[in-house]
Parts: C-alpha cells; structure tokens; sequence
C-alpha cells in the first residue's frame, strides 16, 4: 500500500514539476477520424490553419466533395475556433450546420464534405495513437520509405503545386535489376535485407522534400520538386553508381546489386500522375533494355 502511494506521488511530481513547459508545449490538433484522408493529422499552432481540396491548404482532402478552401480553425485568445470559408457543401459542427464562427471543445466533430474531423484540444494518449495509426498507415513496413499510396498522394499534391507555381517536377523510377536470382539463391528473407539496404541508400540520397517510395516489389521511386531532367538524371547516376559501388553482404557472401532508373519530369503532354508515371516507367524498360544498370531519360 504504502509503496503504491509513494509510486503516485513521485508519478504526480514527474506530470507536474515542469508545469509551464508543458504549457508551452500545448498542441490541439485535428484527425480525420472518417472518408478521404483518413487519419491524417493537423497539428494547430497560434497561426490560424486551413483546410480544403487546394494542395496550399494545411490539410488537403482532395475529395470532390470538399471546396478548395473549405473551413478555418484559429486560436482565439484561448480558445480555437472554427469558421466556413463559404464551402459550397457547407461545413457541420457536431451535425449542425456551422454559424459563422464557433468555439471547439475536445471531442468536437467537424464535417467536411464527406470527411468528418475530430478535434483533440491538447497533446493527449488519443493525438499520439492517431498520429501512429497514421505512420503505418503511410509507410512500407518493409523499408519505412513511404508506401505507394501515399505517394500517389504526394504526387498528386506536388504536381499541383509545380502547375501552380510553374516549377519544374521530376520522377525517378528504380527498379532493382536481377533481383529473381538473388531471391532464389538465397531466399526471401535475405532478398528482404537488399531491399532494406537498397531503401537506405535511396532515402540517403533524397532532400528533405523529396518522397521517396516503396511503390511495388523491388520497385521504388523517387519524386524531386523543383529539378529538372538534367539535374535529377546526374541525381539518379550518383544514386545509381552508390548502389553499384555498395558490397551488400548475403549470407556470408558479397554480392554486388545494380539498379535500373527511368526519368521523366511533369510536361504540358504529362500533367497527371500516371502520364508522369507512364513515362517514366517508359525509360526505365529502356534502360532494362539496353543492359540494366544505368539511367535513362524521357525519349
Ligand atoms: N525478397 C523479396 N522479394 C520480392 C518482394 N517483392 C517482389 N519480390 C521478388 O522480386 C523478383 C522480381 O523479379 P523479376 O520481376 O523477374 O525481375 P528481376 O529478376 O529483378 O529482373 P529485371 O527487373 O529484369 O532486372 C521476384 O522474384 C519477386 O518474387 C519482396 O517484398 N521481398
């Protein structure tokens, strides 16, 4: 009994002995809890955040249903408050259609077109077991690189930023060559450690703004805002050459591994993604094609 109640009172000395600090570290946030973007998070700091189907809002629902510049939620000396931003399907607060402006409350549940978002008020067990759902949800469990869909995602939103803003995009596609042999000689799970290491040298070659992807097998890529085809094709060949130059160890054994890489950047006859794929996937079967281990362009 007694060491329970020595337990609880170090543990409430532990919550509240940096009291102020954790003031300052008060975050409210919203989860979307329901419909497209499912359990994506927005943290809301002191600048007011919005949220619609623009790639500029803070949170994006590239839904049909949801206006580009939907709602608004700020922080109003100190309380949040959400506002419509004259949606054409108007934005709910609890079910009922939203008032001009209104106050949240942990738990609030706020309607986006088809969406519903749940407002947390403050860093909570709840925010942080969201906020890992949503990791999962977006990374290969394999490589930890992120997995296709959400790189369909990123794709969509950074080719409407580069059509916005008129700046270049560009997409590697890799592909690990011969990796069938390396499978069957040594098995699957030492086929599953190549690509994990494959996976550290690409992640280790990207800018923080790239993404960069598991989208299939022993397939990856790699999307680059702001470079051009011919500072993204040297990209790729330093990449290219750093696995090449890489001894990976299988079983005791050193094997060498290449990879495969086609290029293709956004163009007025490729501003969709799976056009920007397509092409992409286009060079990379020529670079197969003509001995595997290098890079190929756009033709
Ligand atoms: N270990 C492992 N192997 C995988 C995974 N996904 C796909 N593969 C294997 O990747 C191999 C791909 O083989 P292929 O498509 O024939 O291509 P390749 O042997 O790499 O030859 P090229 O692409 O023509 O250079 C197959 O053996 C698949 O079983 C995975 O998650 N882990």
């Amino acid at each position: 009994m007694s060491q329970d109640h020595d337990q609880t009172e170090t543990t409430q000395r532990t919550l509240y002995s940096d009291g102020p600090m954790r003031a300052a570290q008060r975050t409210a946030c919203v989860v979307v809890i329901h419909g497209e973007g499912l359990g994506r998070r927005l943290d809301i700091g002191g600048l007011p955040v919005r949220i619609g189907r623009t790639p500029e809002a803070d949170l994006q629902i590239a839904h049909k249903s949801v206006s580009r510049q939907h709602c608004e939620i700020r922080l109003d000396g100190d309380r949040y408050v959400v506002r419509d931003l004259g949606a054409t399907n108007p934005t709910r607060l609890n079910d009922a259609r939203l008032e001009h402006e209104q106050a949240l409350v942990d738990g609030d549940q706020i309607t986006v077109g088809e969406s519903i978002l749940k407002f947390i008020s403050h860093d909570s067990v709840e925010a942080s077991y969201h906020e890992e759902i949503y990791q999962l949800a977006i990374h290969d469990a394999l490589t930890d690189l992120c997995n296709r869909r959400h790189f369909c995602e990123m794709a969509e939103k950074e080719i409407g930023r580069a059509l916005r803003h008129q700046r270049p995009l560009a997409l590697c596609i890799i592909d690990v060559d011969l990796f069938k042999p390396i499978n069957d000689r040594y098995g699957h799970i030492q086929g599953d450690d190549v690509l994990r290491g494959i996976a550290t040298i690409i992640r280790a070659h990207a800018r923080s703004e790239d993404v960069a992807a598991r989208i299939g097998g022993e397939e990856f890529a790699l999307l680059l805002p702001e470079c051009d085809l011919e500072t993204t094709r040297e990209c790729a060949e330093r990449l290219r050459l750093a696995v090449a130059n890489t001894s990976f160890e299988i079983a005791g054994d050193q094997q060498q591994i290449t990879i495969s890489i086609g290029v293709a950047v956004l163009a007025p006859d490729r501003e969709s993604r799976s056009a920007l794929m397509a092409t992409a996937d286009a060079a990379l079967y020529r670079a197969k094609h003509a001995g595997r281990n290098r890079v190929c362009t756009e033709a």
